[in-house]
């Protein structure tokens, strides 16, 4: 129990107010042994109740692992945490803690996405670790959404592989503002010069997709070392450089505190006896506890409902706001009526459409996408925020367009989605990422 109470790891904020719910009713003796057994970080909150309070000492920043299959992201996630963990600054979460699930565990990879809480001196992190295998995309792009910066994992006797590609792709697509790189592995390759290879090659990809290839800090070491307790100039000491490089070289964002609150949800949970929690992270504006909120998407009425707990990290909060990663108990909702992609916002602020302008590039088959062209009637799955959903595609300018070119376009969307003016979206068909675009105009 005293793991799970103040627990780090949690697949969707949601389990927290699970094991919160579950905890209350805990007499209040094993509460305080609870508190006293805490990290810092946490011991900093209140116990208010039985419930911890989530603390604003220090900014929020939400970051996350990402890049191709088994180049050791979990291990990396998992190093960061034991690391951090001598200090206090985070719970250890053991690799199989975070690859917790059946499948994940079988198979040897990572399959949903893991949500992982630390804090370095200057900050307290979010940390989402992406699966890397090409089938679970679509999960690497939900969690990416959330990420105001990442680290891309790169292992060293590898180099770049295809999903390094695409992840940059898509984090670039899904916002993300900088990254940093750590070149995993290194205990492995004998060579040096295979690393500095490596190291140059990341530098140039990095440029190509818009990131700062100069400047990107990039950190050689070894997961396992640091997990192992092994080679500590590789291990450990690469981990704390690399908290140095990320505390450092991603900025803390501009949250848009005064806009209407937005949230696109990630995942949905029931929680027996206390009703429907979605979690995502908000996109912008605050929500109290009380609020009356909507939800929009798939389908032209809003679901109207109001808040009535908010959690972080399994700790309570009385006001959400942006770059949170919250869990909201939403009223009379029923875990059904709602899916990953639909946005909660403030009543009145944002609308379902099914028919947008866009301006579209095509990838070429060299940059992951198609090698043949687009044609009218095309269906591929719009991507955005945390939502994905069939459309058609018409191009306004002639019955094709081929990789390598810009397109305007018209998308028909099979069912309304909260969508605006300037957002930026992914297609992707099967396994592929076909093409990138923002929205030009709205038109029913
Ligand atoms: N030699 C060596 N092996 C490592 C290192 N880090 C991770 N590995 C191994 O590489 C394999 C894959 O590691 P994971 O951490 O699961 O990789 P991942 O990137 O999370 O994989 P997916 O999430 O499935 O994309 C495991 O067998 C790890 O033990 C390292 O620094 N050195
Ligand atoms: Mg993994």
């Amino acid at each position: 129990m005293l793991g799970r109470a103040v627990g780090v790891v949690l697949r969707g904020v949601a389990s927290s107010i699970a094991s919160a719910s579950s905890s209350s009713s805990l007499p209040s003796v094993s509460c305080a042994i609870r508190k006293s057994a805490m990290p810092s970080s946490v011991a900093r909150t209140q116990v208010r109740g039985m419930a911890e309070v989530f603390s604003r000492a220090k900014p929020h920043c939400n970051i996350g692992t990402i890049g191709h299959v088994d180049h050791g992201k979990t291990s990396l996630t998992a190093a960061i945490t034991k690391v951090l963990a001598e200090t206090g600054q985070a719970k250890y979460k053991a690799y199989g803690d975070i690859d917790n699930a059946p499948e994940e565990k079988a198979r040897g990879i990572t399959i949903a996405t893991a949500h992982v809480e630390y804090e370095t001196a200057k900050r307290h992190y979010g940390h989402v670790d992406c699966p890397g295998h090409a089938d679970y995309i679509k999960n690497m792009i939900t969690g990416a959404a959330q990420m105001d910066g990442a680290i891309l994992v790169v292992a060293g006797t590898d180099g770049q592989m295809p999903q390094t590609r695409e992840h940059l792709l898509l984090a670039k697509q899904v916002g993300v503002k900088a990254l940093v790189v750590y070149i995993n592995k290194a205990d492995a390759v004998a060579e040096k010069d295979q690393l500095e290879l490596v190291e140059m090659e990341m530098r140039e990809i990095l440029n190509e997709y818009k990131f700062d290839g100069d400047n990107t800090p990039i950190i050689i070491g070894s997961a396992l070392c640091a997990l192992e307790d092994r080679e500590p100039e590789l291990g450990r000491q690469s981990i704390l450089k690399l908290l140095d490089a990320v505390d450092n070289f991603i900025p803390q964002p501009s949250r848009d505190l005064d806009k209407p609150f937005l949230m696109s949800i990630e995942d949905v949970f029931s929680i027996g006896g206390r009703g429907t929690v979605a979690t995502g992270r908000v996109e912008r504006g605050i929500v109290n506890k009380g609020d009356e909120v909507e939800i929009v998407g798939f389908g032209t009425t809003p679901i109207k409902t109001t808040v009535t707990g908010l959690e972080m990290f399994h700790k309570q909060l009385e006001r959400g706001e942006a770059g949170d990663n919250l869990g909201a108990l939403l009223r009379g909702v029923k875990r059904e009526d709602l899916r990953r992609g639909h946005m909660i916002c403030a009543p009145g602020t944002l609308k379902a459409y099914s028919k947008v302008e866009a301006e579209l590039y095509i990838l070429t088959a060299k940059e992951g996408g198609r090698h043949t062209h687009v044609a009218n009637g095309y269906r591929p799955q719009m991507f955005f925020r945390t939502c994905d959903v069939t459309c058609v595609v018409t191009l306004k300018n002639g019955d094709m367009a081929m990789p390598g070119d810009n397109a305007t376009i018209l998308l028909d969307i099979v069912s309304p989605v909260a969508i605006e003016q300037g957002l930026r979206f992914t297609l992707r068909e099967g396994h592929k990422t076909i093409g990138t675009g923002v929205v030009s105009k709205i038109i029913s």
